[in-house]
């Protein structure tokens, strides 16, 4: 059966007529099931029920209902919905101030939302004149105030949110925060680092440690992913080894990367934290969300009335590309439009004339793709392998679909095409993008690699920061494949020194100023966007709004 036979397929539009057409046939069906069990039969429910199921796919937590044709109080009264906070805990819906929600997702708002504000009701005790003391050592010039006060909050409350767009110093903070805590506190102050995906935290674990070695009485720490840390009993797919009732020995839990965090791995993590650890959330709140429902991050610093930190100050990146960030995060179309065409070194616009693209469009990517092409096959058979994880950090081509002519499929293949593929199974020269997880190499889905000569008439596959590289033969390899682009999604949590992003047409759903953000940050020195005014219009201006009830006071 192909996909489009299926008829819960999530695309495939149900054949029906009434108040259910237009929903895709999985979420009717979800919301026909649920309805067949729970004995309610009124469609108005049950489009209600299919919406509540629709908004999680797209990331939202729940569904808001005001003025939709269900009607409040009939979806109120159903069988199926508990009404209100205080409503029956045996529903699979809950109605709370016009959001609809599937029950558990309630349940972990509430369960976040509780947690968050009873840290913040307690003051975590610290003892001022140690810590006066460590913060004046650590930042002996006094320079960056915002970091200073991220110290102070860690310090003295049981949550901190700490954000910052790129290059800010969030992770620099981080380590000079451990080392804070660990003066105030003293020996044996247990600190568990984390980061939603594995690669995340192999790079917060070397960028932590490269800054802790520069400061006294902090030990190399380990940083892991939640879901190791959390910890999943063999066997089991749904229950973590510490939860509410077996907590987490720890005494401080710093999370890197959080705007990845999905509000369900948030309920469980914050439920598996002992009232006294110290919980500290570093992220970027503009970029991408997570894949699964929930904004947590961003709604955390919207509704929270303290406890959060932004750092302003970019320390490694420039001014010019800065200007472009803020323009796109205060959703401003006509300053990023006007900075991306200024003609500056490190910003470009390349308009093409349609929403088809033109040879003479893509002649400064081409050349961009092809420098980089050669210099990681000129790098790889040199048995290079700084070289060649240099060469892989200079250019990046970042797309928004998989599909389609916009999308990472039709790309990566006419880059592949431009550079001209090498020789053999293991091509010298070809970039590599890890898929999948795989504790016996230490490889992670998201890390990538060049292919290099041995030096001795073989190959190996070189990953790692070009100052430390790890080599790795190509028969120990997880799940690879070639990485002539990406989609922003996949970049997120790592930079090049130039970025080409491709925008698809203006009636792309996937265009959003959080996609853009994430893509013009992902950039060190010069990005170049491919795409109409339209395009990037329509991005900035469509910032995601994924419904929640986090920022809500109920
Ligand atoms: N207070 C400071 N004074 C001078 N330089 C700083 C300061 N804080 C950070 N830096 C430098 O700025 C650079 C970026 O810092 P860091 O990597 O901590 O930022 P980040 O916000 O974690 O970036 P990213 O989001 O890209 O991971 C580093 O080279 C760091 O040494």
């Amino acid at each position: 059966m192909t996909t489009t036979d299926d008829p819960y397929a999530a695309t495939v539009p149900w054949r029906e007529t009434g108040l259910l057409s237009g929903l895709t046939s999985a979420d009717v069906h979800v919301a026909r099931r649920l309805g067949a069990i729970g004995g309610e039969d009124d469609e108005r429910v049950l489009l209600a029920a299919a919406l509540a199921v629709q908004a999680l796919r797209s990331g939202s937590v729940c569904v808001v209902l005001d003025g939709t044709p269900g009607g409040d109080d009939v979806v109120r009264r159903s069988p199926l919905v508990a009404d209100g906070p205080d409503g029956p805990a045996d529903r699979p819906l809950r109605w709370v101030d016009g959001r609809l929600y599937l029950d558990r997702y309630w349940r972990d708002e509430q369960t976040v939302r509780s947690a968050m504000h009873e840290r913040l009701a307690r003051p975590a005790p610290a003892d001022p004149v140690a810590l006066s003391a460590a913060i004046d050592r650590l930042y002996p010039s006094a320079s960056d105030e915002a970091q200073r006060e991220a110290l102070r909050t860690a310090a003295t409350s049981y949550l901190t949110v700490l954000t910052g767009g790129p290059g800010t110093g969030k992770t620099t903070t981080v380590a000079r925060l451990v080392a804070a805590l660990q003066a105030a506190a003293g020996p044996g102050l247990r600190v568990a680092l984390a980061a939603p995906t594995g690669k995340a935290a192999a790079r917060l674990q070397e960028s932590v440690n490269t800054e802790v070695a520069a400061l006294d009485g902090v030990g190399p720490l380990q940083a892991t992913t939640i879901h190791r840390l959390l910890g999943r009993p063999p066997g089991t797919t749904t229950r973590f080894r510490h939860d509410r009732l077996r907590r987490l020995p720890h005494d401080v839990v710093v999370v890197d990367e959080s705007s990845m965090v999905s509000l369900s791995l948030m309920a469980r993590l914050v439920e598996a934290l002992r009232p006294t650890a110290r919980l500290v959330l570093v992220g970027d709140p503009d970029q991408l969300a997570s894949v699964e429902a929930g904004a947590v991050l961003g709604d955390l610093v919207a509704a929270l009335p303290r406890g959060v930190v932004r750092l302003t100050r970019a320390h490694r990146y420039g001014a010019s590309l800065a200007a472009l960030a803020e323009a796109i995060r205060h959703g401003d179309a006509d300053t990023t439009l006007a900075l991306l065409r200024s003609g500056d070194e490190h910003r470009s616009l390349v308009e093409p004339a349609a929403d088809r693209l033109s040879p003479s469009d893509l002649v400064g990517l081409r050349a961009d793709i092809e420098a980089s092409g050669a210099a990681l096959v000129d790098a790889a058979r040199a048995n290079d392998a700084p070289a060649a994880l240099r060469a892989l950090g200079t250019h990046r081509l970042l797309v928004a679909h998989r599909e389609g002519p916009f999308g990472l499929a039709h790309w990566a293949a006419t880059a592949e095409a431009w550079i001209g593929s090498g020789a053999g199974a293991w091509p010298v020269g070809r970039p590599l993008l890890v898929t999948e997880n795989d504790r016996a190499s230490g490889l992670y889905n998201g890390d990538t690699g060049v292919v290099i000569s041995d030096g001795l008439g073989g190959v190996v596959v070189a990953f790692g920061e070009p100052e430390n590289p790890r080599l790795v033969r190509p028969h120990r390899l997880p799940a690879v494949q070639p990485v002539h682009a990406m989609t922003v999604h996949r970049g997120q949590g790592s930079q090049f020194d130039r970025v080409t992003l491709l925008l698809p047409p203006a009636t792309s759903p996937l265009l959003t100023r959080e996609l853009l953000y994430t893509a013009v940050t992902r950039a060190r020195e010069k990005v170049r966007v491919i795409g109409t005014e339209d395009a990037v219009r329509a991005a900035v201006e469509r910032p995601v709004r994924r419904a929640s009830g986090l920022r809500e006071p109920r």
